[in-house]
């Protein structure tokens, strides 16, 4: 089933094209990555499909209903993670996600069944009556978290929700991602990290200049790419003859030195770590680590657009 279906969206801000006849199918059950740079048109692209953002051209429908600001039945049944965190410091942490929770769930025993659970799932127990001004800006992701989810609603969509946390709020953050997914809810889930994205989604998306460029599950995308491996080599200098009997290498795309790195791209299915290894003894060359990758999302980004993912 289709949860979310938006077709040939176009978005102008005055001159600027923010979302170019964007279409999109977010199945059921999938945990759907919109990996994209900054200014892709990520946030655009979700404030449209919520209806919070009016747009030039197209159509959004979600659980096959068409999206309008007043449609309440499926409002209902989404729950909301915006990058910032949009709560109330007059509120503890307890009442800021009842009241959230409130919104949709009048019923008060059920509601305070539904806050015990969402604050035992972002683990808040220890600071139910901290207000939040008291809280770490992890912790406050967290809580922003629990008032989106309260409601247990079936598309849970987040934008952004790792931006400038520490590490382990970060782990905390994508492993809730993973169960809020295992427990039945469809996730939308915007990152410019492409790691996060490959870590949890089940499907990706990769957006530039409100465009899709390319989808596909992580798998499908780096297949996508002529390239296959990537050699790193960390060494002081390397000259240019020895540069070009590299990028003779059976395979090689490319082959740059730069900041003290040389990096050898390779096509699939070669491998080219061992005859590197023996051209850096053989050459006498001084090196420091040498490893193989596969590649990334930033890579099959690089390939298509000619351009980083994170300028
Ligand atoms: N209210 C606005 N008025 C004018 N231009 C805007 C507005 N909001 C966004 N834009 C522009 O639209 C484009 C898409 O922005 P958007 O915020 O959707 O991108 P994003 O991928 O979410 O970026 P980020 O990762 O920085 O949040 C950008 O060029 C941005 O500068």
């Amino acid at each position: 089933m289709t949860i979310v279906e938006t077709q040939n969206l176009v978005k102008r801000y005055g001159d600027l094209v923010a979302l170019d006849h964007l279409s999109l199918e977010v199945k059921e059950g999938e945990i759907f990555g919109l990996l994209g740079p900054n200014g892709s048109g990520k946030s655009t692209s979700l404030n449209c499909i919520l209806s919070l953002l009016s747009f030039d051209k197209g159509e959004v429908k979600i659980f096959g209903k068409t999206m309008k600001p007043d449609a309440y039945s499926i409002k209902r049944n989404i729950g909301i993670v915006m990058q910032n965190v949009a709560v109330f410091d007059e509120l503890t942490v307890y009442e800021n996600i009842d009241y959230f929770c409130s919104l949709y769930v009048p019923d008060k025993k059920q509601r305070k069944q539904l806050v015990d659970e969402a604050i035992d799932f972002v683990e808040l127990g220890e600071f139910r009556k901290f207000y939040p001004k008291k809280l770490s800006g992890g912790l406050l992701r967290r809580l922003n978290i629990a008032c989106g989810i309260a409601h247990q609603p079936k598309l849970i969509i987040l934008d952004e929700p790792t931006v400038a946390v520490d590490p382990q709020s970060r782990n905390k953050i994508l492993e809730g991602i993973k169960q809020l997914h295992k427990q039945g809810a469809t996730i939308i889930y915007t990152s410019h990290y492409m790691e996060e994205v490959e870590q949890i989604c089940t499907q990706i998306v990769i957006i530039d200049k409100g465009r899709v460029i390319a989808s596909g599950t992580k798998e499908e995308l780096k297949a996508m790419i002529s390239m296959g491996e990537k050699i790193t080599v960390e060494t002081f200098s390397i000259s240019s003859d020895q540069m070009t009997a590299l990028r003779r290498l059976p395979g090689v795309i490319t082959a740059e030195y730069a900041d003290e790195r040389l990096v050898i791209k390779s096509e699939k299915e070669t491998n080219n770590l061992a005859a590197v290894l023996d051209f850096f003894k053989n050459e006498s060359i001084t090196f420091g680590r040498i490893y193989s990758e596969l590649p990334t999302l930033n890579d099959v980004f690089l390939e298509i657009t000619g351009k980083q993912l994170r300028d």
